[in-house]
Protein backbone atom coordinates (compact mmCIF):
# COMPACT_ATOMS: atom_id res chain seq x y z
CA UNK A 1 0.00 0.00 0.00
CA UNK A 2 1.22 3.60 -0.81
CA UNK A 3 0.04 6.50 1.10
CA UNK A 4 0.40 9.93 -0.39
CA UNK A 5 -0.53 13.04 0.54
CA UNK A 6 -1.96 15.46 -1.57
CA UNK A 7 -3.96 18.63 -1.27
CA UNK A 8 -8.14 18.84 -0.61
CA UNK A 9 -9.88 20.55 -3.34
CA UNK A 10 -13.71 18.82 -2.39
CA UNK A 11 -14.94 16.31 0.33
CA UNK A 12 -15.77 13.16 -0.03
CA UNK A 13 -14.60 9.50 -0.50
CA UNK A 14 -14.24 7.85 -3.37
CA UNK A 15 -12.99 3.72 -4.01
CA UNK A 16 -11.98 2.37 -7.50
CA UNK A 17 -9.54 1.98 -10.24
CA UNK A 18 -7.22 4.42 -11.38
CA UNK A 19 -7.73 5.74 -15.14
CA UNK A 20 -4.50 8.04 -15.76
CA UNK A 21 -5.29 10.97 -18.58
CA UNK A 22 -2.69 10.58 -20.74
CA UNK A 23 -2.27 13.24 -22.76
CA UNK A 24 1.34 13.07 -24.49
CA UNK A 25 2.05 9.54 -23.64
CA UNK A 26 2.63 7.81 -26.46
CA UNK A 27 5.77 7.98 -28.52
CA UNK A 28 5.98 7.59 -32.26
CA UNK A 29 9.18 7.36 -34.22
CA UNK A 30 10.07 6.31 -38.03
CA UNK A 31 10.30 3.06 -38.73
CA UNK A 32 10.56 1.28 -42.04
CA UNK A 33 7.92 -1.51 -42.62
CA UNK A 34 8.30 -3.86 -45.22
CA UNK A 35 4.63 -5.02 -45.54
CA UNK A 36 3.55 -1.53 -46.55
CA UNK A 37 -0.08 -3.01 -47.94
CA UNK A 38 -0.76 -4.69 -44.61
CA UNK A 39 -0.02 -1.42 -43.16
CA UNK A 40 -2.05 0.37 -44.89
CA UNK A 41 -5.01 -2.06 -44.08
CA UNK A 42 -4.20 -1.38 -40.38
CA UNK A 43 -4.16 2.10 -40.31
CA UNK A 44 -8.01 1.66 -42.33
CA UNK A 45 -9.27 -0.69 -39.60
CA UNK A 46 -7.97 2.15 -36.87
CA UNK A 47 -9.80 5.08 -38.79
CA UNK A 48 -12.53 3.41 -38.82
CA UNK A 49 -12.34 2.56 -35.03
CA UNK A 50 -11.45 5.95 -34.36
CA UNK A 51 -14.12 7.11 -36.67
CA UNK A 52 -16.86 5.25 -34.23
CA UNK A 53 -15.31 6.48 -31.36
CA UNK A 54 -16.17 10.37 -32.05
CA UNK A 55 -19.53 9.49 -33.21
CA UNK A 56 -20.25 7.83 -29.43
CA UNK A 57 -18.83 11.07 -28.25
CA UNK A 58 -21.05 13.01 -30.27
CA UNK A 59 -24.37 11.30 -29.70
CA UNK A 60 -23.49 10.81 -25.80
CA UNK A 61 -22.49 14.82 -26.14
CA UNK A 62 -25.47 16.18 -27.75
CA UNK A 63 -27.67 13.83 -25.14
CA UNK A 64 -25.88 14.92 -22.01
CA UNK A 65 -24.45 18.44 -22.96
CA UNK A 66 -25.98 19.76 -25.96
CA UNK A 67 -26.01 19.74 -29.97
CA UNK A 68 -23.55 22.45 -30.10
CA UNK A 69 -20.99 21.20 -27.49
CA UNK A 70 -20.96 17.66 -29.44
CA UNK A 71 -20.36 19.76 -32.93
CA UNK A 72 -16.70 20.00 -32.33
CA UNK A 73 -16.57 15.40 -32.78
CA UNK A 74 -18.57 16.02 -35.98
CA UNK A 75 -15.94 18.12 -37.37
CA UNK A 76 -13.22 15.98 -36.03
CA UNK A 77 -15.42 13.05 -37.62
CA UNK A 78 -15.17 15.39 -41.28
CA UNK A 79 -11.13 15.92 -40.82
CA UNK A 80 -11.10 12.01 -40.43
CA UNK A 81 -12.30 11.19 -43.24
CA UNK A 82 -11.01 13.59 -45.72
CA UNK A 83 -9.52 12.40 -48.53
CA UNK A 84 -6.66 14.56 -48.77
CA UNK A 85 -5.75 13.96 -45.18
CA UNK A 86 -5.67 10.39 -45.63
CA UNK A 87 -4.46 10.19 -48.96
CA UNK A 88 -0.95 11.65 -47.38
CA UNK A 89 -1.05 8.97 -44.87
CA UNK A 90 -1.31 6.16 -47.35
CA UNK A 91 1.05 7.66 -49.45
CA UNK A 92 4.08 8.57 -46.92
CA UNK A 93 3.21 4.52 -45.93
CA UNK A 94 3.64 3.56 -49.84
CA UNK A 95 6.23 5.50 -50.95
CA UNK A 96 8.60 6.09 -47.78
CA UNK A 97 7.32 2.52 -46.33
CA UNK A 98 7.06 4.89 -43.05
CA UNK A 99 4.84 2.99 -40.12
CA UNK A 100 1.01 3.91 -39.96
CA UNK A 101 1.76 6.19 -36.62
CA UNK A 102 4.67 8.04 -37.77
CA UNK A 103 2.92 8.96 -41.65
CA UNK A 104 -0.22 10.05 -39.60
CA UNK A 105 2.05 12.11 -36.98
CA UNK A 106 3.78 14.08 -39.87
CA UNK A 107 0.88 14.52 -41.66
CA UNK A 108 -1.17 15.89 -38.88
CA UNK A 109 1.48 18.30 -38.43
CA UNK A 110 1.51 19.77 -41.74
CA UNK A 111 -1.78 19.52 -42.08
CA UNK A 112 -1.62 21.48 -38.79
CA UNK A 113 1.07 24.14 -39.99
CA UNK A 114 -1.16 24.32 -43.07
CA UNK A 115 -4.34 25.56 -40.84
CA UNK A 116 -2.38 27.14 -38.69
CA UNK A 117 -0.88 30.16 -41.52
CA UNK A 118 -4.33 30.25 -43.17
CA UNK A 119 -5.70 33.83 -42.97
CA UNK A 120 -9.22 33.12 -41.96
CA UNK A 121 -9.49 32.86 -38.12
CA UNK A 122 -12.32 30.08 -38.40
CA UNK A 123 -9.34 28.01 -40.38
CA UNK A 124 -6.51 29.04 -38.28
CA UNK A 125 -8.71 27.78 -35.22
CA UNK A 126 -8.67 23.88 -36.85
CA UNK A 127 -5.28 24.11 -36.38
CA UNK A 128 -5.58 22.59 -32.87
CA UNK A 129 -8.74 20.07 -33.81
CA UNK A 130 -6.94 18.40 -36.98
CA UNK A 131 -3.75 17.53 -34.25
CA UNK A 132 -6.47 16.03 -31.85
CA UNK A 133 -7.76 13.98 -34.71
CA UNK A 134 -4.56 12.57 -35.18
CA UNK A 135 -3.51 11.73 -32.09
CA UNK A 136 -6.69 10.09 -31.24
CA UNK A 137 -5.29 7.63 -34.66
CA UNK A 138 -2.11 7.04 -33.38
CA UNK A 139 -3.48 6.19 -30.30
CA UNK A 140 -5.88 3.66 -32.00
CA UNK A 141 -2.79 2.35 -33.87
CA UNK A 142 -0.79 1.82 -30.42
CA UNK A 143 -3.72 0.07 -28.94
CA UNK A 144 -3.20 3.29 -26.31
CA UNK A 145 -6.71 3.08 -24.19
CA UNK A 146 -7.53 6.65 -22.61
CA UNK A 147 -6.67 9.67 -25.17
CA UNK A 148 -10.48 9.98 -25.82
CA UNK A 149 -11.15 10.62 -22.20
CA UNK A 150 -13.66 7.43 -22.77
CA UNK A 151 -14.62 5.83 -19.47
CA UNK A 152 -16.17 2.76 -19.80
CA UNK A 153 -16.55 1.73 -15.73
CA UNK A 154 -16.74 4.52 -13.22
CA UNK A 155 -12.92 5.50 -12.20
CA UNK A 156 -10.68 7.36 -10.42
CA UNK A 157 -9.37 10.05 -12.98
CA UNK A 158 -5.78 10.91 -12.51
CA UNK A 159 -3.75 13.49 -14.44
CA UNK A 160 -1.23 16.11 -14.24
CA UNK A 161 -3.70 18.52 -14.56
CA UNK A 162 -7.48 18.68 -16.11
CA UNK A 163 -7.98 22.07 -18.59
CA UNK A 164 -11.60 23.68 -18.10
CA UNK A 165 -11.91 22.54 -22.16
CA UNK A 166 -11.17 18.70 -21.65
CA UNK A 167 -13.63 18.05 -18.92
CA UNK A 168 -16.45 18.20 -21.49
CA UNK A 169 -15.03 14.86 -22.60
CA UNK A 170 -15.27 13.18 -19.43
CA UNK A 171 -18.30 10.50 -19.16
CA UNK A 172 -19.27 12.76 -16.02
CA UNK A 173 -21.28 9.54 -14.63
CA UNK A 174 -18.14 7.41 -14.54
CA UNK A 175 -15.88 10.14 -12.80
CA UNK A 176 -15.49 8.60 -9.17
CA UNK A 177 -12.83 11.28 -8.32
CA UNK A 178 -10.40 13.38 -9.98
CA UNK A 179 -6.67 13.63 -8.28
CA UNK A 180 -4.22 15.98 -10.27
CA UNK A 181 -0.77 16.02 -9.32
CA UNK A 182 -0.03 20.18 -10.21
CA UNK A 183 -3.16 22.35 -9.94
CA UNK A 184 -4.69 24.58 -7.36
CA UNK A 185 -7.26 24.17 -4.55
CA UNK A 186 -8.90 27.50 -6.05
CA UNK A 187 -8.82 26.11 -10.00
CA UNK A 188 -12.04 25.34 -12.52
CA UNK A 189 -10.89 21.44 -11.75
CA UNK A 190 -11.81 21.47 -7.98
CA UNK A 191 -14.63 23.56 -8.92
CA UNK A 192 -15.66 21.06 -11.35
CA UNK A 193 -15.30 18.66 -8.90
CA UNK A 194 -17.77 20.66 -6.53
CA UNK A 195 -20.14 21.03 -9.20
CA UNK A 196 -19.96 17.24 -9.83
CA UNK A 197 -20.18 16.76 -5.77
CA UNK A 198 -17.00 14.48 -6.09
CA UNK A 199 -13.63 14.26 -4.36
CA UNK A 200 -10.68 15.51 -5.70
CA UNK A 201 -7.55 15.94 -4.52
CA UNK A 202 -4.66 18.42 -6.50
CA UNK A 203 -0.85 18.66 -6.22
CA UNK A 204 -0.78 15.03 -5.14
CA UNK A 205 2.80 12.81 -6.15
CA UNK A 206 1.28 10.70 -7.90
CA UNK A 207 3.60 7.80 -9.48
CA UNK A 208 3.23 7.67 -13.31
CA UNK A 209 2.11 3.85 -13.45
CA UNK A 210 -1.20 4.88 -11.54
CA UNK A 211 -3.41 3.68 -14.47
CA UNK A 212 -5.15 0.73 -13.54
CA UNK A 213 -4.08 0.16 -9.85
CA UNK A 214 -6.82 0.26 -7.24
CA UNK A 215 -6.58 3.36 -4.95
CA UNK A 216 -8.85 5.70 -1.99
CA UNK A 217 -9.24 9.01 -2.71
CA UNK A 218 -9.65 10.74 0.78
CA UNK A 219 -11.22 14.30 -0.37
CA UNK A 220 -11.54 14.94 3.27
CA UNK A 221 -7.89 15.05 4.41
CA UNK A 222 -6.58 14.98 0.72
CA UNK A 223 -5.01 11.68 1.70
CA UNK A 224 -4.86 9.07 -1.67
CA UNK A 225 -3.95 5.30 -0.87
CA UNK A 226 -2.75 3.39 -3.73
CA UNK A 227 -3.50 -0.74 -3.45
CA UNK A 228 -4.88 -0.06 -0.03
CA UNK A 229 -4.55 -2.92 2.59
CA UNK A 230 -8.13 -4.63 3.36
CA UNK A 231 -8.36 -2.92 6.93
CA UNK A 232 -8.29 0.57 5.27
CA UNK A 233 -10.41 -0.30 2.33
CA UNK A 234 -12.81 -1.72 5.68
CA UNK A 235 -12.68 1.62 7.34
CA UNK A 236 -13.33 3.72 4.18
CA UNK A 237 -16.39 1.67 3.22
CA UNK A 238 -17.71 1.81 6.79
CA UNK A 239 -17.19 6.52 6.10
CA UNK A 240 -18.92 6.13 2.83
CA UNK A 241 -21.77 4.25 3.99
CA UNK A 242 -22.27 6.91 6.75
CA UNK A 243 -21.52 9.86 4.28
CA UNK A 244 -23.95 8.50 2.33
CA UNK A 245 -26.46 8.26 5.23
CA UNK A 246 -25.80 11.45 5.78
CA UNK A 247 -27.31 12.28 2.30
CA UNK A 248 -30.47 10.43 3.32
CA UNK A 249 -31.02 12.17 6.27
CA UNK A 250 -30.71 15.46 3.95
CA UNK A 251 -33.03 14.50 1.26
CA UNK A 252 -36.30 15.76 3.86
CA UNK A 253 -34.83 19.39 3.63
CA UNK A 254 -36.19 18.96 -0.17
CA UNK A 255 -39.05 21.31 -0.95
CA UNK A 256 -38.40 23.24 2.42
CA UNK A 257 -38.02 27.38 2.25
CA UNK A 258 -34.36 28.10 3.34
CA UNK A 259 -35.53 30.33 6.58
CA UNK A 260 -33.12 31.71 9.36
CA UNK A 261 -34.98 31.18 12.92
CA UNK A 262 -35.70 34.72 12.83
CA UNK A 263 -37.84 34.62 9.47
CA UNK A 264 -35.14 35.57 7.55
CA UNK A 265 -35.31 33.78 4.19
CA UNK A 266 -31.73 33.23 1.86
CA UNK A 267 -32.02 32.12 -1.47
CA UNK A 268 -30.16 29.30 -2.11
CA UNK A 269 -29.38 29.22 -6.11
CA UNK A 270 -26.80 26.81 -7.89
CA UNK A 271 -23.61 27.00 -10.04
CA UNK A 272 -23.65 25.48 -13.25
CA UNK A 273 -21.78 25.28 -16.45
CA UNK A 274 -23.73 23.12 -19.02
CA UNK A 275 -27.18 22.00 -19.48
CA UNK A 276 -25.90 18.08 -18.34
CA UNK A 277 -25.39 19.39 -15.18
CA UNK A 278 -29.56 20.23 -14.82
CA UNK A 279 -29.83 16.98 -13.75
CA UNK A 280 -28.46 17.98 -9.86
CA UNK A 281 -29.48 20.98 -10.02
CA UNK A 282 -33.26 19.41 -9.77
CA UNK A 283 -32.09 16.68 -7.90
CA UNK A 284 -30.80 19.18 -5.40
CA UNK A 285 -33.87 21.31 -5.08
CA UNK A 286 -31.99 24.50 -6.27
CA UNK A 287 -34.03 27.51 -5.45
CA UNK A 288 -32.73 29.08 -8.88
CA UNK A 289 -29.52 28.96 -11.06
CA UNK A 290 -27.37 31.33 -9.48
CA UNK A 291 -24.48 31.40 -12.08
CA UNK A 292 -25.03 29.73 -15.07
CA UNK A 293 -21.04 29.94 -16.60
CA UNK A 294 -21.81 30.22 -20.27
CA UNK A 295 -17.72 30.12 -21.56
CA UNK A 296 -18.54 26.33 -20.70
CA UNK A 297 -21.12 26.64 -23.89
CA UNK A 298 -17.82 28.37 -26.08
CA UNK A 299 -14.82 26.13 -24.58
CA UNK A 300 -16.93 22.87 -25.13
CA UNK A 301 -17.78 23.93 -29.07
CA UNK A 302 -15.45 24.00 -31.80
CA UNK A 303 -16.27 27.02 -33.20
CA UNK A 304 -18.58 30.13 -31.75
CA UNK A 305 -21.75 29.32 -31.06
CA UNK A 306 -24.17 30.48 -32.97
CA UNK A 307 -27.66 32.47 -31.28
CA UNK A 308 -29.59 29.80 -32.42
CA UNK A 309 -27.17 26.92 -30.37
CA UNK A 310 -27.02 29.70 -27.48
CA UNK A 311 -30.37 30.21 -27.20
CA UNK A 312 -31.75 26.23 -27.13
CA UNK A 313 -29.21 26.01 -24.40
CA UNK A 314 -30.48 29.16 -22.51
CA UNK A 315 -34.23 28.41 -22.79
CA UNK A 316 -33.66 24.38 -22.23
CA UNK A 317 -32.27 25.52 -19.14
CA UNK A 318 -34.93 28.06 -18.13
CA UNK A 319 -37.81 26.22 -19.21
CA UNK A 320 -36.65 23.39 -16.96
CA UNK A 321 -36.69 25.67 -13.85
CA UNK A 322 -40.49 26.21 -14.46
CA UNK A 323 -39.97 30.26 -14.12
CA UNK A 324 -37.45 30.57 -11.18
CA UNK A 325 -34.66 32.63 -11.68
CA UNK A 326 -31.71 31.22 -14.01
CA UNK A 327 -28.50 33.67 -14.10
CA UNK A 328 -26.77 33.47 -17.12
CA UNK A 329 -23.12 34.93 -16.82
CA UNK A 330 -22.17 36.31 -19.98
CA UNK A 331 -18.89 34.98 -21.79
CA UNK A 332 -16.00 35.07 -19.51
CA UNK A 333 -13.46 33.33 -21.51
CA UNK A 334 -9.77 34.45 -20.82
CA UNK A 335 -7.15 33.18 -17.90
CA UNK A 336 -7.58 30.11 -17.96
CA UNK A 337 -10.20 29.18 -20.21
CA UNK A 338 -9.07 29.41 -23.38
CA UNK A 339 -10.41 28.12 -26.32
CA UNK A 340 -8.20 28.02 -30.18
CA UNK A 341 -10.91 29.38 -32.10
CA UNK A 342 -10.49 32.79 -30.11
CA UNK A 343 -7.28 32.95 -31.98
CA UNK A 344 -6.18 35.12 -28.22
CA UNK A 345 -2.45 36.18 -28.38
CA UNK A 346 -0.35 35.21 -25.40
CA UNK A 347 -0.48 37.25 -22.62
CA UNK A 348 2.16 38.04 -19.70
CA UNK A 349 -0.45 38.51 -16.91
CA UNK A 350 -3.68 36.73 -18.50
CA UNK A 351 -5.57 37.00 -15.14
CA UNK A 352 -5.37 40.81 -15.61
CA UNK A 353 -5.89 40.66 -19.40
CA UNK A 354 -8.34 40.88 -22.41
CA UNK A 355 -11.20 38.50 -20.55
CA UNK A 356 -14.46 38.45 -20.37
CA UNK A 357 -16.46 41.85 -20.44
CA UNK A 358 -13.07 43.43 -22.15
CA UNK A 359 -13.75 40.92 -25.12
CA UNK A 360 -17.21 41.01 -25.05
CA UNK A 361 -17.16 45.13 -25.62
CA UNK A 362 -14.34 45.12 -27.80
CA UNK A 363 -15.63 42.11 -29.97
CA UNK A 364 -18.81 43.11 -29.70
CA UNK A 365 -20.45 41.08 -32.37
CA UNK A 366 -19.61 38.34 -29.80
CA UNK A 367 -21.66 39.83 -27.49
CA UNK A 368 -24.79 40.69 -29.17
CA UNK A 369 -25.33 37.52 -30.92
CA UNK A 370 -25.10 36.00 -26.80
CA UNK A 371 -27.04 39.05 -25.38
CA UNK A 372 -29.53 38.36 -28.48
CA UNK A 373 -29.78 34.43 -27.28
CA UNK A 374 -30.74 35.17 -23.96
CA UNK A 375 -33.28 37.89 -24.60
CA UNK A 376 -34.99 35.75 -27.11
CA UNK A 377 -34.79 32.86 -24.33
CA UNK A 378 -36.15 35.14 -22.04
CA UNK A 379 -39.56 34.24 -23.44
CA UNK A 380 -39.15 31.09 -21.76
CA UNK A 381 -38.59 31.22 -18.37
CA UNK A 382 -37.00 33.94 -15.54
CA UNK A 383 -34.09 34.81 -16.72
CA UNK A 384 -31.24 37.29 -15.80
CA UNK A 385 -28.46 38.61 -16.88
CA UNK A 386 -24.79 39.05 -15.36
CA UNK A 387 -21.38 40.66 -16.87
CA UNK A 388 -18.62 39.78 -15.25
CA UNK A 389 -15.36 41.69 -14.88
CA UNK A 390 -16.74 44.99 -14.15
CA UNK A 391 -14.50 47.27 -12.79
CA UNK A 392 -16.11 50.91 -14.75
CA UNK A 393 -19.14 52.41 -14.46
CA UNK A 394 -18.80 53.01 -18.53
CA UNK A 395 -19.25 49.07 -18.94
CA UNK A 396 -22.45 48.87 -16.98
CA UNK A 397 -23.64 51.81 -19.54
CA UNK A 398 -22.73 50.49 -22.61
CA UNK A 399 -23.83 46.86 -21.67
CA UNK A 400 -27.63 48.18 -21.28
CA UNK A 401 -27.23 50.33 -24.06
CA UNK A 402 -26.57 47.54 -26.32
CA UNK A 403 -29.67 45.63 -24.82
CA UNK A 404 -31.90 48.20 -25.25
CA UNK A 405 -30.78 48.26 -28.99
CA UNK A 406 -30.95 44.48 -29.01
CA UNK A 407 -34.32 45.25 -27.53
CA UNK A 408 -35.62 47.39 -30.52
CA UNK A 409 -34.27 45.33 -32.72
CA UNK A 410 -36.43 42.26 -32.02
CA UNK A 411 -39.10 44.55 -31.26
CA UNK A 412 -39.05 45.63 -34.70
CA UNK A 413 -38.62 42.00 -35.98
CA UNK A 414 -41.43 41.05 -34.05
CA UNK A 415 -39.62 38.39 -31.37
CA UNK A 416 -41.07 38.02 -27.90
CA UNK A 417 -38.37 37.99 -24.98
CA UNK A 418 -39.80 38.34 -21.38
CA UNK A 419 -38.90 40.82 -18.52
CA UNK A 420 -34.86 40.24 -17.70
CA UNK A 421 -32.66 41.69 -14.89
CA UNK A 422 -29.48 42.81 -15.22
CA UNK A 423 -27.01 42.13 -12.64
CA UNK A 424 -22.92 41.99 -12.27
CA UNK A 425 -20.36 40.12 -10.80
CA UNK A 426 -18.28 41.84 -7.83
CA UNK A 427 -14.78 40.15 -8.31
CA UNK A 428 -12.94 43.61 -8.65
CA UNK A 429 -11.75 45.30 -6.02
CA UNK A 430 -12.61 48.56 -8.39
CA UNK A 431 -16.27 46.95 -8.34
CA UNK A 432 -16.29 47.10 -4.29
CA UNK A 433 -15.17 50.56 -4.46
CA UNK A 434 -17.75 52.08 -6.90
CA UNK A 435 -20.37 49.51 -5.40
CA UNK A 436 -22.38 52.46 -4.33
CA UNK A 437 -22.51 54.02 -8.13
CA UNK A 438 -22.93 50.66 -9.51
CA UNK A 439 -25.69 49.74 -7.33
CA UNK A 440 -27.63 52.44 -9.33
CA UNK A 441 -27.32 50.89 -12.56
CA UNK A 442 -28.35 47.43 -12.34
CA UNK A 443 -30.98 44.84 -10.36
CA UNK A 444 -28.38 42.73 -8.02
CA UNK A 445 -25.16 42.00 -7.16
CA UNK A 446 -23.58 38.96 -7.39
CA UNK A 447 -20.35 38.79 -5.26
CA UNK A 448 -17.31 36.18 -7.25
CA UNK A 449 -15.03 35.45 -4.14
CA UNK A 450 -12.90 33.43 -5.77
CA UNK A 451 -11.60 36.47 -8.07
CA UNK A 452 -12.49 39.28 -5.70
CA UNK A 453 -9.66 37.03 -3.47
CA UNK A 454 -7.11 36.29 -6.27
CA UNK A 455 -7.53 40.60 -7.62
CA UNK A 456 -7.43 41.82 -3.96
CA UNK A 457 -4.54 39.65 -2.30
CA UNK A 458 -2.88 40.11 -5.65
CA UNK A 459 -2.48 36.25 -5.78
CA UNK A 460 -2.80 33.86 -8.74
CA UNK A 461 -5.37 31.52 -8.15
CA UNK A 462 -4.13 29.00 -10.16
CA UNK A 463 -0.60 28.82 -8.36
CA UNK A 464 -0.63 26.08 -6.41
CA UNK A 465 2.79 27.52 -4.27
CA UNK A 466 0.23 30.21 -3.06
CA UNK A 467 -2.19 28.68 -2.07
CA UNK A 468 -1.53 28.88 1.48
CA UNK A 469 -1.43 32.98 0.92
CA UNK A 470 -4.70 32.96 -0.77
CA UNK A 471 -7.23 33.25 2.17
CA UNK A 472 -10.52 34.18 1.27
CA UNK A 473 -11.53 34.55 4.70
CA UNK A 474 -9.01 37.36 4.59
CA UNK A 475 -10.71 40.31 6.64
CA UNK A 476 -9.95 42.84 3.99
CA UNK A 477 -12.77 40.06 1.83
CA UNK A 478 -15.02 39.96 4.48
CA UNK A 479 -15.19 43.43 4.65
CA UNK A 480 -15.29 43.85 0.80
CA UNK A 481 -18.24 41.48 1.07
CA UNK A 482 -20.19 43.90 4.13
CA UNK A 483 -19.66 46.97 1.59
CA UNK A 484 -21.07 45.70 -0.96
CA UNK A 485 -24.08 44.00 1.09
CA UNK A 486 -24.68 47.95 2.34
CA UNK A 487 -24.22 49.14 -0.93
CA UNK A 488 -27.02 47.24 -2.31
CA UNK A 489 -29.31 46.93 -0.09
CA UNK A 490 -29.00 50.65 0.02
CA UNK A 491 -30.45 51.13 -3.19
CA UNK A 492 -32.77 48.29 -2.53
CA UNK A 493 -31.58 45.80 -4.90
CA UNK A 494 -30.24 42.07 -4.00
CA UNK A 495 -27.15 40.98 -3.44
CA UNK A 496 -25.85 37.67 -3.54
CA UNK A 497 -21.92 35.29 -3.34
CA UNK A 498 -21.81 32.99 -6.00
CA UNK A 499 -17.63 32.15 -5.63
CA UNK A 500 -16.51 28.96 -3.54
CA UNK A 501 -16.57 31.48 0.35
CA UNK A 502 -20.69 31.07 -0.37
CA UNK A 503 -20.34 26.89 0.05
CA UNK A 504 -18.06 27.96 3.68
CA UNK A 505 -20.22 26.59 6.42
CA UNK A 506 -17.74 28.07 8.80
CA UNK A 507 -19.22 31.29 7.14
CA UNK A 508 -22.84 30.79 7.07
CA UNK A 509 -23.53 32.78 9.98
CA UNK A 510 -21.32 35.71 9.20
CA UNK A 511 -23.48 36.31 5.80
CA UNK A 512 -26.36 35.95 7.21
CA UNK A 513 -25.29 38.39 9.63
CA UNK A 514 -24.10 41.01 7.27
CA UNK A 515 -27.48 40.53 5.15
CA UNK A 516 -26.74 38.35 2.47
CA UNK A 517 -29.79 37.60 -0.11
CA UNK A 518 -28.44 34.97 -1.87
CA UNK A 519 -26.18 32.27 -1.73
CA UNK A 520 -25.10 30.54 -5.22
CA UNK A 521 -23.24 26.84 -4.72
CA UNK A 522 -22.32 23.60 -6.28
CA UNK A 523 -25.70 21.85 -6.75
CA UNK A 524 -24.36 19.14 -3.94
CA UNK A 525 -24.13 21.73 -1.46
CA UNK A 526 -27.75 23.48 -1.23
CA UNK A 527 -28.89 20.77 1.34
CA UNK A 528 -26.59 21.29 3.53
CA UNK A 529 -26.62 24.67 3.74
CA UNK A 530 -30.34 24.55 3.85
CA UNK A 531 -29.53 22.65 6.93
CA UNK A 532 -26.91 24.60 8.25
CA UNK A 533 -29.38 27.72 7.80
CA UNK A 534 -32.65 26.34 8.99
CA UNK A 535 -30.83 25.39 12.43
CA UNK A 536 -29.03 28.62 12.99
C1 LIG B 1 -17.67 32.68 -9.36
C2 LIG B 1 -16.53 33.18 -9.77
O1 LIG B 1 -16.13 33.02 -11.06
P1 LIG B 1 -15.13 31.90 -11.60
O2 LIG B 1 -15.88 31.09 -12.60
O3 LIG B 1 -14.03 32.67 -12.25
O4 LIG B 1 -14.67 31.09 -10.44
C3 LIG B 1 -15.64 33.91 -8.86
O5 LIG B 1 -14.65 34.47 -9.32
O6 LIG B 1 -15.91 33.89 -7.65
Amino acid sequence: MEKIVGKSAFAGVAMGEFRELKKDGITVRSKKVEDYEGEILRLEDAVKITNSQLQELYDKTTVGVGTAEAAIFEVHQMMLMDEAYQNSIIAMIKNEKENAPYAVKVTGENFSKIFAAAEDEYMKGRAADIKDVSERLIAVLCGAAVINHKLDKPVIIAADDIMPSETVQLEKENVLAFVTRKGSVNSHTAILARTMNIPAIVCAPLPKDIDGKNGIIDGNSGIVYIEPEETVKEEYTKLQEKESEKKTLLRHLKGKKTLTSDGKEIKLFANIGSLGDMEAVLENDAEGVGLFRSEFIYLEAADYPTEEEQFQIYKDVAQRMEGKKVIFRTLDIGADKQTDYFGMEKEDNPALGYRAIRICLTQEDIFRIQLRALLRASAYGNIAIMIPMVVSLWEVHRTKQIVEELKEELNSRGVCFGEIELGIMIETPAAVMIADLLAKEVNFFSIGTNDLTQYTLAIDRQNAKLDMFYDAHHPAILRMIQRVIECAHKEGIWVGICGELAADKSLTRTFVRMGIDELSVAPGCILPIRKKIIEM
